[in-house]
């Protein structure tokens, strides 16, 4: 099923380190990797402090994340324009010219090791003590060398990949001021497509304000239909020259980097490397407020969230002081729409979170979340303090506001009980890495991982309606994330621990069609049956 989805956010090896004082860090995330598919209810869970709320703060840029990539492709690249982009493009030349750099140089490096290579053969032929030594020391040096060149021909990798992001395969190329001029063209094409957005964000202000005033306006809607229509063909234009450059340039004079380049596998796995979305972590300040119309967050206490002396109405209009140039009657009457949506009165506009229930607060809040052009929602422990009855319309409100506004979740949360009905997969995560993820039923009916069949055995049955709470409690603590076990995050918990989990960090497998998980036993499995 999740194959055929579009991927909404991509997470490639995302860590975060949270420094606490001089050569002390916290590592919240370890490398954590996986996809998020549009319009699904992704859950979250682990025990208190394996990352979860880090890791929604990190997607959102909340925190700047330490390493690794978080890849959006709610918009393309040829629908926005960010900076980072055009940078990209113009380093491309720097990035071929360091990889063959670093290439020749492990070259040289090698060549400077053959004749240790020959000494060594022909001292190990005579075999008497004292040129066992010699060859012992000389065995060493070329052991460096072979690990320096080693390293050199990563760095070279390195460069490539880099600059594969931005135009995959073509990065190979020897015409590669010819690519870089149509990728210019193409971001030109992409500014403009802003420049029409924004023409169509002041034309929708002022059908906004003709509506809410009982006159709506059919020329207005004809400019805007207009101007949608212009976005479309600079968005198209854009695409054009980007695939232009592919059509033209893909496999053609292929300069000889590395070894690796005429390989026609190298090729295919550079051009994966090609990133369509937007990477999030690159972006400006002032384009992350933007993006922030499309990503959004729910917390856990709406109290907190909410000023006291704010009436409900104004703390949800400020959504669209801070974002849009919409008139005062504008914002009030969309306000009051939204409350309707959510289920609370037109009166509630003007009462103070005091007033409110947790349900109703949380209301608010959601309301908050979905003011804009809303496409994806952290939510954070967003139903955990509410009751039961009142958490089951609220999770019935979200269904349905994600039904209607095709919204992507990544729910967060400590209760295996709701997410087992709510979300349809689910990750689990210990100590800031990703132990399992799989579809909510495969989870719940055949866990894979020692860790998530401890989570499931610590939970009490788990039944419809039930009133009681459904978090669950682990026997032994869980290990400081500032001196994480070495091997397998959870060996030093785990019963069915093995040599190898001390030593080793299990990377994450996919054991079934669309069922991950990071644990020794099946990597084992995998190369008994490799054999
Ligand atoms: N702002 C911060 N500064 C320093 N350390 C932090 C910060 N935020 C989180 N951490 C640390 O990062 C780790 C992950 O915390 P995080 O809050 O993401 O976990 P969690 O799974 O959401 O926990 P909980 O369920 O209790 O909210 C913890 O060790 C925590 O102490």
């Amino acid at each position: 099923m999740s194959q055929e989805k579009k991927v909404l956010l991509e997470l490639k090896k995302l860590k975060k380190y949270f420094p606490v004082r001089r050569g002390v860090q916290i590592k919240a995330l370890e490398d954590v990797s996986f996809s998020i598919y549009e319009g699904e209810k992704f859950g979250v869970v682990g025990e208190s402090g394996c990352g979860k709320s880090t890791l929604g703060r990190v997607i959102l840029q909340l925190y700047p994340q330490t390493s690794g990539a978080c890849i959006y492709y709610g918009r393309t690249r040829d629908e926005m324009c960010p900076r980072y982009l055009a940078k990209e493009v113009a380093k491309l030349p720097e990035y071929q010219k360091k990889a063959t750099e670093f290439y020749q140089k492990s070259l040289e490096v090698e060549r400077k090791a053959a004749p240790l290579r020959q000494t060594i053969e022909a001292l190990s032929a005579h075999g008497t003590s004292r040129e066992t030594k010699r060859e012992a020391a000389l065995q060493k040096r070329l052991s460096e060398s072979e690990f320096r060149a080693k390293e050199l021909r990563k760095d070279a990798s390195r460069q490539l990949r880099e600059g594969s992001r931005t135009v995959g395969s073509l990065i190979l190329c020897k015409e590669l001021p010819a690519i870089q001029a149509l990728f210019d063209k193409a971001q030109k094409e992409t500014a403009a497509a802003a420049a029409a957005t924004r023409k169509y964000r002041e034309l929708e202000k002022q059908f906004e304000q003709a509506r809410v005033e009982g006159t709506p306006d059919k020329g207005l809607q004809e400019k805007m239909e207009k101007a949608e229509r212009e976005i479309a063909g600079h968005v198209e234009a854009s695409h054009n020259y980007r695939l232009q450059a592919f059509q033209e340039y893909r496999g053609r004079d292929i300069l000889p980097i590395t070894e690796r380049t005429q390989d026609p596998e190298y090729q295919a796995k550079l051009d994966r490397n090609y990133e369509t979305g937007i990477n999030l972590g690159k972006l400006t300040r002032s384009e992350m407020r933007e993006m922030r119309r499309e990503m959004q967050m729910i917390f856990q206490d709406p109290a907190a969230s909410l000023d006291p002396r704010q009436s409900v109405g104004k703390s949800i209009e400020e959504v669209y002081v801070i974002n849009t140039d919409y008139p005062a009657p504008v914002r009030r009457e969309k306000t009051m729409e939204l409350l309707e949506r959510v289920g609370l009165k037109r009166e509630h506009y003007y009462s103070y979170p005091h007033a409110l229930s947790g349900g109703q607060k949380q209301r608010v809040g959601i309301a908050r979340a979905i003011a804009l052009d809303t496409r994806f929602v952290v939510l954070d422990e967003s139903v955990s303090a509410l009751d039961v009855s009142v958490q089951a319309q609220i999770l019935q409100l979200l269904n349905e506001l994600s039904r209607e506004k095709h919204l992507t979740y990544f729910f967060i949360t400590h209760d295996l009980g709701v997410v087992k009905h709510f979300c349809d997969r689910i990750l689990v995560m210990y100590l800031g890495n990703v132990c399992e993820l799989a579809e909510s039923s495969a989870l719940f009916h055949k866990p894979l991982h020692p860790y998530t069949e401890s989570l499931l055995a610590a939970v009490p049955r788990l039944k419809v309606g039930q009133e009681h709470s459904t978090e669950f409690v682990l026997e032994g603590d869980v290990p400081s994330a500032m001196t994480p076990p070495k091997g397998c995050p959870f060996h030093t918990r785990c019963s069915k621990c093995m040599e190898i989990c001390t030593r080793e960090k299990p990377p994450v497998v996919e054991q079934e069609p669309g069922h991950f998980v990071a644990c020794h036993l099946y990597d084992k499995k995998k190369e008994e049956t490799e054999v």
